[in-house]
């Protein structure tokens, strides 16, 4: 690896980390003899939870310590690390790698009863990989450039393979490349990293990308019409035949009509080669990114021969084009005594872009045609998310066919081919991965690392995209905290925490006047800001969770749609995005305050903030960035954002003196009423939070539960009362009643709680010690937890001896699979759908009805879910906190309450 060196941008960035960590280095022989210099290593190293974990024993500098930047290597990093492929194209290098899930802490005491009650495994067992679950990651390079991304591969060891699975324990020596680039540089992967590259045919790896990309993924595919971006439900039972327009260097045109079906029926030279080539040349762009940008601020009619130069104005309507159409492009060039420099690069670029675009797009609508295909998807990273260039296609097609066929854009569109050739692993299963098991997350990078603030500011979530690719890996010793720097690896998040620092949002520029195609506007997204490539890609990490499920117990998962408000809406946007910022002060102290308060939880306070901010800031300028949007998602991305910054519970603290404080308060209207009222602890809204600064929280409680006066705002207590057996008609008891439950504190009737923290939500880990804590109140509720295996006593009675059947309604704690105030019934943990199956039931649909889901809370019962419809008896429970949300879902205010019963019909 001694020719490969650092990116020379990360250099400056680099100075002073490497000072401080020659600080710390100490000698030690490598295995060649030579000297090298190694961090302090051992139980002074922290890792990142969230983060693959690297192994640093034996880390040695490779090459010469003077350098600068010097490569570490690891040569015993084994674990989590595992297969990459790569896509090695004419102009751009593309790379798909996995790493694994770290197993999350196993000392859940409620996790043995409920697997034991209701038999489930480690998520599904028809595969046996990726089991564990982990995460899909996406980085790209330029060809030209191929040392860096050999440099990327050493330095994060992914071409060691899949080695901590302990039967295998051999390092893959291989990887799986297509593209031309799998021929031209094998010998260069072997001579470098030692390995051997394992060729995958460029066209299956294309269609095997595109149709599990179709597939898996819910908001893949989107169509892009006059700047407005809307997401395409892709039915996998009517996706063929379709036309998949790969613009790469060059452009490859394949008909697909199944798994491994397709034929390449055309393609063309001109493509996105063409475009950055010849506007290279034209008007001597350093890169791809300012090229386009140019573009967006051009004028073609100065170089554009138009109908119009050629009729003296006028149109030719007897053939239906108007003046504006281009009749020649880069035509007015031959007529005038002009050279190269007389033209404005800007106008060049554009000219340039819509030459080629309008081409592309003109032969897919006649190859489509021809094949009678009326979907055409288009891919690679000529179309680089850049809505100008989608409008332009999309208007070919739609000006060709007449509205007949549709042009369609990819979110991975340029990683088709490296996605199908990572499948080609035939052991990852990945091909029979279903739309629920994937969620896609955007981190907002490294964990805190500690010590000083280096590097230049960070601007905005552009920049901080370029960091986000490192393993993080952090030592300390007496003197301090110190993260090492293998590629990329500097923390972004350094910089990030830099005061001063305005996170800014591109702002869109105002639209040029453009010319049109056959008499037809021209499309109108060309003012849109142009976003740094990397975030630019709009495209996360993609986490595997084999374990996820879709909730059985849903009436229709087809057309279940969680989310009660659209943030389609603008408005509701903008009122929901001000809700979250004015929340995010207050959400800071509480998170710093749950870690001790220290300088350290400060900076990551300030870190989050920022991140936080600024996917807001980047959602709000395009709410689609990232798939389509909803309140459910963005709550979920605060919590996620939280996570990124170690913060693993901000409401700890409050979680733990407000159970402590409802233990001590102890039939039907009696319960509801005490779970509505206690609904009220809610540090998710504003209402609530300004609230609490007048009581604590369990006087506010009583207050609120003094008022409790029905009716309430939605009031089926009767119909519930009734079906609970308190009326005239006999009704069956439930079997089985699963209750998703919300805040911590006096509402605590638990069934199904979140798996990880979430606002001041209680998950399941922390439910068997706070039910043991209610059971000394209550000899109800301890006969039930001891049933339910809940109790650490009765749990050893259940693993010693078969317990004799007790009296007691046994009660159980399953996790429902997510970290947020919400809850997207498509995607629940394994457990919970065994729990919502019985072994005995599954299938006798008729005898469902036995079955109660209570859903409470805000987030659960409102935000989403509030009109979903289950195939049980449902009962929503939840006060409303938000004055907003009253008017719009209930046409209520803020504070009153919802008991709505559904039966099952
Ligand atoms: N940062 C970038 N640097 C260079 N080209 C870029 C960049 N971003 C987008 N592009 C465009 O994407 C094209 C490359 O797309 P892609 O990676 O899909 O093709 P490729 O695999 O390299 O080419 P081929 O498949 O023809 O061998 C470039 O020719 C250029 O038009
Ligand atoms: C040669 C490939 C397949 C390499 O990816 C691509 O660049 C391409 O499809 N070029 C167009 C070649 C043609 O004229 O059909
Ligand atoms: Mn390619």
């Amino acid at each position: 690896m001694d020719g490969l060196r650092k990116d020379q941008s990360l250099v400056g960035a680099t100075d002073n980390i490497n000072e401080e960590t020659n600080n710390i280095t100490q000698k030690v022989i490598s295995e060649g003899g030579e000297e090298t210099m190694v961090p302090p290593v051992g139980n002074s190293i922290h890792r990142s939870s969230s983060r693959p974990q690297l192994d640093l024993s034996g880390a040695a500098i490779q090459g010469n310590f003077e350098e600068r930047d010097p490569t570490i290597l690891l040569p015993n990093q084994s674990d989590d690390i595992s297969h990459l492929a790569l896509d090695i194209g004419g102009s751009l290098i593309k790379l798909v790698y996995f790493s694994r899930h770290e197993d999350r802490v196993v000392n859940d005491k409620r996790k043995k009863s409920a697997k034991e009650r209701f038999g489930v495994s480690n998520g599904n067992i028809r595969r046996t990989f990726p089991i564990l679950g982990g995460r899909l990651h996406f980085v790209k390079f330029e060809t030209a450039k191929i040392n860096e991304c050999l440099e990327f591969i050493h330095s994060k060891q992914l071409h060691r393979g899949d080695n901590d699975n302990a039967v295998i324990k051999v390092y893959t020596m291989f990887e799986k490349a297509t593209g031309g680039g799998a021929y031209k540089f094998a010998d260069l992967f072997k001579e470098k990293l030692g390995v051997s590259i394992e060729k995958e045919d460029e066209m299956d790896c294309l269609v095997a990308g595109a149709n599990f990309l179709l597939k898996a993924i819910r908001h893949e595919a989107f169509t892009h019409k006059e700047g407005h971006k809307e997401f395409v439900q892709i039915d996998h039972n009517d996706l063929y035949p379709y036309l998949l327009v790969n613009i790469g260097s060059g452009v490859s045109m394949i008909k697909v009509d199944g798994d491994g079906k397709f034929q390449r029926v055309s393609g063309t030279n001109v493509g996105g080669g063409t475009y950055w080539g010849l506007g290279r040349l034209l008007t001597k762009c350093k890169s791809f990114d300012e090229l386009l940008e140019l573009s967006q601020r051009g004028d073609n009619s100065s170089i554009d021969m138009l109908v119009g130069d050629i009729y003296g104005g006028l149109d030719y309507s007897k053939i239906g084009l108007s003046a504006s159409t281009i009749a020649s492009s880069f035509g007015k060039a031959i007529s005038e005594n002009k050279e190269i420099e007389d033209y404005r690069p800007e106008d060049i670029s554009l000219s340039l872009l819509r030459m080629i675009s309008y081409n592309i797009g003109q032969i897919s609508y006649l190859t489509a045609l021809q094949l009678g295909i009326k979907r055409i998807f288009f891919g690679g990273f000529f179309i680089r998310g850049h809505a100008y260039t989608m409008d332009t296609i999309s208007f070919a097609i739609q000006f060709w066919s007449k509205g007949g066929a549709q042009a369609m854009f990819l979110r991975h569109e340029g990683f088709l081919g490296a996605l199908g050739a990572f499948m080609s692993y035939e052991k990852h299963g990945l091909d029979d991965l279903m739309v629920h098991q994937l969620v896609e997350r955007f981190p907002m990078g490294a964990p805190y690392t500690g010590g000083k603030i280096h590097g230049p500011p960070l601007g905005d979530l552009n920049e901080k995209a370029r960091w986000i690719q490192g393993p993080d890996l952090v030592c300390s010793n007496q003197k301090g905290t110190y993260f090492i720097c293998n590629l990329l690896q500097i923390s972004w998040m350094e910089k990030f925490v830099r005061k001063g620092i305005k996170i800014t949002a591109p702002v869109p520029t105002a639209s040029p006047r453009t010319t049109g195609l056959g008499g037809f506007e021209a499309p109108s997204s060309k003012g849109d800001t142009l976003r740094c490539d990397e975030s630019n890609l709009n495209v996360g990490v993609l986490h595997l969770v084999p374990s996820l499920e879709v909730f059985p117990l849903l009436a229709d998962p087809k057309t279940y749609e969680p989310n009660t408000i659209d943030l389609a809406d603008p408005n509701e946007l903008e009122y929901w995005f001000t809700v979250l910022s004015e929340h995010l002060p207050d959400l800071v102290d509480k998170a710093v305050a749950s870690e001790g308060g220290t300088d350290d939880a400060r900076r990551r306070g300030d870190a989050f903030a920022r991140a936080f901010s600024a996917h807001l800031a980047r959602l709000m300028e395009e709410p689609a960035a990232y798939g389509k949007l909803s309140l459910a998602n963005l709550l979920e991305l605060r919590e996620e954002c939280l996570r990124e910054f170690n913060f693993f519970d901000a409401y700890s603290t409050i979680k733990h003196r407000e159970n402590e404080a409802s233990l001590a308060e102890t039939r039907l209207l009696t319960l509801i009423e005490g779970v509505l009222a206690a609904n009220i602890f809610d540090w998710g809204s504003r209402a609530c939070v300004d609230l609490y600064h007048k009581g604590t929280i369990i006087e506010i409680y009583r207050m609120s539960r003094k008022k409790m006066q029905r009716p309430w705002r939605v009031d089926d207590f009767d119909a519930f009362k009734e079906r609970m057996g308190f009326g005239d008609k006999k009704h069956q008891r439930h079997k089985r009643a699963l209750l998703f439950v919300d805040n911590s504190g006096a509402d605590v009737v638990v069934l199904v709680a979140n798996s990880l923290p979430a606002l001041n939500d209680v998950t399941a880990m922390e439910l068997p010690e706070i039910v043991a804590e209610a059971a000394k109140h209550c000899d109800i509720l301890r006969g039930a937890a001891e049933a339910g295996g809940l109790l650490m006593d009765a749990m050893i009675n259940i693993q010693d001896s078969p317990r004799e059947k007790s009296s007691s309604t046994p009660l159980m704690v399953v996790e429902n699979g997510c970290g947020s105030p919400c809850i997207d019934l498509r995607q629940v943990s394994s457990e919970l759908a065994a729990a919502a199956k019985d072994a005995d039931l599954v299938c006798c649909f008729n005898i469902l009805y036995i079955y109660l889901v209570i859903l409470e809370g805000m987030g659960r019962a409102l935000h989403t879910n509030y009109n979903a419809r289950f195939k049980c008896d449902a009962l929503k429970l939840a006060m409303v906190k938000n004055q907003r949300l009253a008017e719009k879902l209930i046409k209520g205010n803020i504070y009153d309450c919802v008991c709505r019963y559904e039966p099952a019909n």
